[in-house]
């Protein structure tokens, strides 16, 4: 199996809400495509991939950096010995040669994105779906010991609705709509964004959202790394009267200090880590952030920070410091983040309902039912049993 041709284009996913730090209107994702010279059921295996919302597209890196080196890779380097079928992991590390450490960025995107497509086709080869490759792979447990599994829904994995964002236009209604239609949609779970208005104005929010909320339900809050430490006690103040599920990324992500400090005085759970991008930072997360591994959630992102490879040496990384890879829910909703999530035993994965769209959501025959979402069998991330990405991703890479 050899890889022929990698095409890299870039889609707009702007919107006109806003979090606390950043603004949506210009928001872009890269999507490539990596074809290879394998015929499968008379079909040409071609891997998809893309980048979660968040950060921009990457095309100068990938064109610039990245796929120079796979082509000037020697072609047998880049596939599995036993099987001669592409081996993510070898491309990845072909891919991040020649880099130095630290200061991860945005390179770490641009493999990330590069990484979903090459699993995308090393599994369509093998004509399995993602999440049962990368178990096989790993060697990880299936999802059965993560605190939200249901034991009778094997193939599923917990997702939670985020949405809740700051719109020009939006009031508490306009928000209790928003989160009512999740509930309808058959979300039980849900996360808005705080930080964007003043504290007395957040709390009118969460009241207002907590009110609607059945039994059993819960509410996350997402400040985006906004707060410095006196604007995030004062916020860990006002939240704890709350049995919120929980209060996410108070402060810049790499204060790991402000943290240990926030974790003291906040009875919650705090989660923190969609913008950690490497094994070191995670390592420093865990080494001094004071977070508590009985409580607290690990967000990191497969798609954007280099890839599964990466994120398994960050989940070795943390078992090592005592965190369990129920703890780990990853920032991004979409197929990829769901099949490592599956893959490797995680608490869950992140959803967008009618956000970040077709880019966000799961397969269009596993509707979210009960707060969870069925894993399907479509070889590969699942990109071709989602029919608005799939159309979308043809049309732009082929
Ligand atoms: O608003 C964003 O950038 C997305 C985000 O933090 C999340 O999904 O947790
Ligand atoms: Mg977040």
């Amino acid at each position: 199996m050899r890889i022929t041709d990698v095409r890299v284009a870039e889609a707009p996913i702007g919107s006109g809400f806003a979090n606390a730090v950043i603004d949506f209107s210009s928001m872009t994702v890269s999507v490539v495509a990596v074809e290879t010279d394998l015929v499968v059921d008379g079909e040409r295996v071609v891997g998809y991939g893309f980048n979660s919302n968040g950060r921009y597209a990457q095309t100068g890196i990938l064109t610039g950096r990245l796929l120079p080196r796979l082509r000037a890779c020697p072609p047998e380097r880049l596939v599995d010995p036993e099987t001669g079928v592409l081996d993510p992991v070898a491309a990845n590390a072909v891919m991040r040669t020649n880099e130095k450490p630290g200061g991860h960025g945005d390179r770490a995107v641009a493999v990330g994105i590069m990484d979903m497509a090459l699993w995308d086709a090393a599994a369509k080869a093998a004509g399995q779906p993602l999440h049962r490759f990368l178990r096989t792979r790993y060697e990880r447990p299936a999802a059965a010991s993560v605190p939200h599994e249901d034991p009778v829904q094997e193939d599923s994995v917990w997702v939670y609705a985020a949405g809740g964002y700051y719109h020009p236009d939006g009031t508490v209604g306009s928000l209790r709509e928003e989160i009512a239609s999740y509930l309808d949609l058959g979300y039980r779970d849900v996360k808005i964004k705080i930080g964007g208005a003043s504290l007395a104005e957040d709390v009118e929010r969460v009241e207002a959202v907590l009110d609607l909320l059945p039994d059993g339900c819960r509410l996350a809050v997402d400040a985006n790394g906004r707060f410095d430490l006196p604007t995030a006690l004062s916020y860990a103040e006002a939240l704890s009267a709350y049995d919120l599920r929980w209060y996410e990324e108070p402060l810049d992500p790499l204060d790991y200090l402000g943290h240990a400090v926030l974790a003291e005085a906040y009875p919650g759970p705090l989660a923190t880590g969609e913008n950690l991008f490497a094994v070191p930072e995670v390592r420093n997360l865990a080494r001094h952030a004071g977070l508590r591994a009985g409580r607290d959630v690990l967000q990191m992102d497969p798609s954007l920070s280099y890839g599964v490879p990466e994120y398994a040496a960050m989940l070795d990384a943390l078992q090592g410091a005592g965190w369990s890879p129920a703890r780990c829910v990853p920032h991004g909703g979409h197929l990829y983040n769901l099949a490592v999530a599956s893959a490797f035993g995680l608490g869950g994965c992140e959803s967008y309902p009618r956000v970040f769209e077709p880019f966000g959501g799961f397969a269009d025959d596993a509707p979210v039912a009960g707060g969870r979402v069925r894993l399907g069998d479509c070889p590969g991330v699942g990109i071709e049993g989602k029919a608005d990405l799939h159309r979308l991703v043809r049309g732009l890479v082929g």
